[in-house]
């Protein structure tokens, strides 16, 4: 859902890459360095509690994933190495996230419920991007679904940082609950694409 949005935010990122490419930076270092940051930020201040933090240093460093690529682009230097890096640390970053916000329910949060429906959120996540790449690496295509990579991140830091600025711990719970949810109904539907496309070559 939130690929549509990809050109408007791409604009906003674009004088930062520039910026970047002046300074001599390579794009798979910004695929790390903000991996990092991301992770730094979910794993350092989810655990203490100190959501609205975490949520803001997370997000200066997420928008890395729209940066790197359009560093690569720009200079005619994409690569099967960096669309490898990309992904694979998509996956760190997207894993930071679900686990700090489990440690802050074993910690500051006391739930058992909630640490659960952050891994459940952590495990379908993790299900979603590899069933895309599994079936991309058998030459099936399988980018669908409710709940993409944009769309968990936008919705998990957006409510995390708002339940923080509203006190509403429910902001928190319901969209856990409902990316848990969106998570399994999005690798079903990858699960059926890529069976539909599997009848189709018999
Ligand atoms: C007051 C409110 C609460 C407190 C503040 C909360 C604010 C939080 C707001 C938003 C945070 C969430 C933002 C999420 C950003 C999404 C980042 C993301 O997931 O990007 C995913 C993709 C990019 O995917 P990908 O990496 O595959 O694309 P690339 O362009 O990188 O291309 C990859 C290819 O490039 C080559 N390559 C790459 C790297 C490399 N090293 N070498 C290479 O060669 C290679 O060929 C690769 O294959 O982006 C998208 O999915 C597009 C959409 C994302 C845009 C969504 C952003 C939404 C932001 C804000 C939402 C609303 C905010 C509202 C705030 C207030 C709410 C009340
Ligand atoms: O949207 P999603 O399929 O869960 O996750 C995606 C991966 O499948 C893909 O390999 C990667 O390049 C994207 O950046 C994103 O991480
Ligand atoms: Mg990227
Ligand atoms: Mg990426």
């Amino acid at each position: 859902m939130m690929e549509r949005f990809r050109a408007f935010w791409t604009k906003v990122i674009a004088p930062v890459a520039h910026l970047l490419i002046r300074l001599g930076v390579s794009a798979d270092v910004v695929t790390l360095v903000g991996t990092l940051g991301l992770s730094a930020g979910a794993l350092v201040f989810f655990p203490q509690g100190m959501l609205l933090t975490g949520v803001l240093v997370a997000t200066a460093f997420v928008f890395s994933d729209l940066i790197d690529g359009y560093m690569a682009r720009s200079q005619g230097k994409s690569s099967k190495f960096g669309a490898f890096l990309d992904s694979t640390l998509d996956r760190i970053g997207d894993g930071a996230i679900f686990i700090g916000l489990s440690l802050y329910f074993a910690g500051p949060g006391d739930s058992a419920l909630y640490l659960v429906l952050c891994l459940v959120c952590l495990l379908m996540g993790a299900v979603t991007s590899y069933a895309r790449a599994k079936a991309e690496g058998l030459g099936f295509t399988a980018k669908v679904g409710i709940a993409e990579r944009a769309d968990r991140l936008v919705a998990i830091l957006v409510m995390t940082g708002l339940s923080a600025i509203f006190d509403a711990p429910i902001l928190l719970h319901v969209v856990l609950w409902a990316l848990a949810v969106a998570s399994t109904v999005t690798v079903v539907q990858r699960i059926w694409v890529v069976r539909q496309q599997a009848l189709a070559e018999v």
